[in-house]
């Protein structure tokens, strides 16, 4: 029997960051907590790349060095010595990728072959500022560990129960046929803290709402631990405001801007990447800058950030007939206290209470109820891991190759 221990890779490769994280392969064949985890940012083309490392006896912050070519190919060179310097000896048994977009067919994580990544590039355009550097972080880690497995584990499979009220536009059908409907998306972190609500908490199968608050931000409602509605849509535009996205957005506003010459080009930068808390602060995408921004203008995009939450999970308590359980997380979810305060007074009228010296203690190192005793409306921040939903998953398929 080898002495080495056995690990999976997580990966979630986007335009700019390699976020990676190293979770022990157990001898009954699922994952534990990582042992590893980390990102390396700056990989934008003229980016400075820089390492962030935790593992259970360090933190380190240190910048990579920049040499002319492919800076996601040298950042997997870097990878791979940081896991030779920080993991020991393992043994990598498989790399699951967290792909934002499985289409219609992809409703569970698979194997990726030649096929199955065409498909998935084919998807692109429904996810822009995801999925092509998904799908070239895969292609990536195949040539740098070749042979080995490798994972897609989708964010839209955990919305594939919603029902046909809920997936449906209300466009010709024709278009419904083509596979223009809501997909919804953030389900690797859906599944994490829904799994994670199963353990702490008996309402855990009732009408739960999660909002997960991070870079992109969604809400998700839930009935008997099945997502069931969520307020992204087609694509990661929908629903809440984000860092730099706009969320819902009248239709009409699309047509007034080609009517006055902008191209397709320059109305997707607007929506991905000039909107959101950036475009309306006009400060920053990150909300721990527009916390310590004395502008107006930060505290009115926090201010509209909170009213586009409210009205979503509004709407999305409507479609479960009330709401037993809200849950925080993602970046914003898991630190903003005051965000929390701020979004649960304003649904006070649906019977949630914060308890604001445990909401304060709350700060995404550990699962934490928030609500006080008064409340008819359990209230959770829930730290999330969607590369340990991948690499689960990925543990998973790995049984049945060897079975
Ligand atoms: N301490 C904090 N207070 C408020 N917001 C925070 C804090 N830490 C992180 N954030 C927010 O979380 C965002 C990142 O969220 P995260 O879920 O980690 O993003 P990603 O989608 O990249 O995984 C940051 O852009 C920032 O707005
Ligand atoms: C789907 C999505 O918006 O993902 P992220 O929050 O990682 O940008
Ligand atoms: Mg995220």
């Amino acid at each position: 029997m080898s002495a080495r221990q056995q690990a999976i890779i997580a990966v979630n490769a986007g335009s700019s960051s390699l976020k990676f994280a190293l979770y022990p392969y157990l001898a009954d064949g699922s994952t534990g907590a990582a042992t590893l985890s980390g990102g390396i940012d700056g990989l934008e083309p003229d980016g400075q790349p820089a390492l962030a490392l935790r593992t259970a006896s360090a933190s380190i912050k240190q910048a990579l060095p920049t040499t002319p070519g492919d800076s996601f190919e040298q950042a997997l060179t870097a990878l791979r010595g940081i896991l030779r310097q920080h993991a020991g000896d393992v043994e990598v048994l498989a790399i699951a990728h967290r792909i934002v977009h499985g289409g219609e067919r992809y409703a569970q994580s698979v194997l990726l072959d030649a096929a199955t990544l065409a498909e998935l590039r084919a998807l692109a355009p429904l996810a822009p500022l995801h999925q092509p550097h998904n799908l070239d972080g895969v292609e990536a880690f195949q040539r740098a560990y070749p042979g080995l497995p490798q994972v897609g584990c989708f964010d839209t499979s955990f919305h594939a129960s919603m029902g046909p009220l809920e997936q449906n536009f209300a466009l010709p059908q024709a278009l419904r046929r083509e596979g223009i409907r809501r997909y919804g998306f953030h389900g690797l972190s859906y599944r994490y803290v829904a799994a994670r609500l199963a353990e702490h908490s008996e309402r855990a199968g009732d009408r739960v709402l999660m909002a997960h608050l991070g870079n992109g931000a969604s809400v998700c409602a839930m009935r008997n631990g099945a997502s069931s509605a969520t307020s992204m849509g087609f694509s990661a535009l929908d629903g809440l405001m984000m860092g730099t996205r706009s969320g819902a957005l009248d239709p009409g506003v699309l047509l007034h801007l080609l009517r006055q010459g902008w191209d397709c080009a320059r109305i997707e930068a607007m929506l991905y990447k000039q909107s959101g808390l950036l475009g309306v602060s006009g400060v920053s995408a990150d909300m721990r800058t527009l916390r310590a921004s004395e502008q107006p203008e930060a505290a009115f995009a926090i201010e509209l950030f909170v009213h586009r939450l409210v009205r979503e999970c509004g709407a999305l308590t409507a479609t479960l007939g009330g709401v037993d359980l809200l849950a925080f997380t993602g970046g914003i979810g898991e630190h903003d206290a005051a965000l929390r305060q701020a979004a649960c007074e304003q649904l006070g009228f649906l019977g949630l209470r914060v308890d604001p010296a445990r909401n304060r203690e709350a700060d995404g190192n550990s699962i934490m109820a928030i609500h006080a005793s008064s409340s008819s409306v359990e209230i959770w921040v829930v730290p999330t891991d969607e590369g340990r939903v991948a690499a689960g998953d990925a543990a998973a398929l790995l049984g049945t190759m060897t079975r």
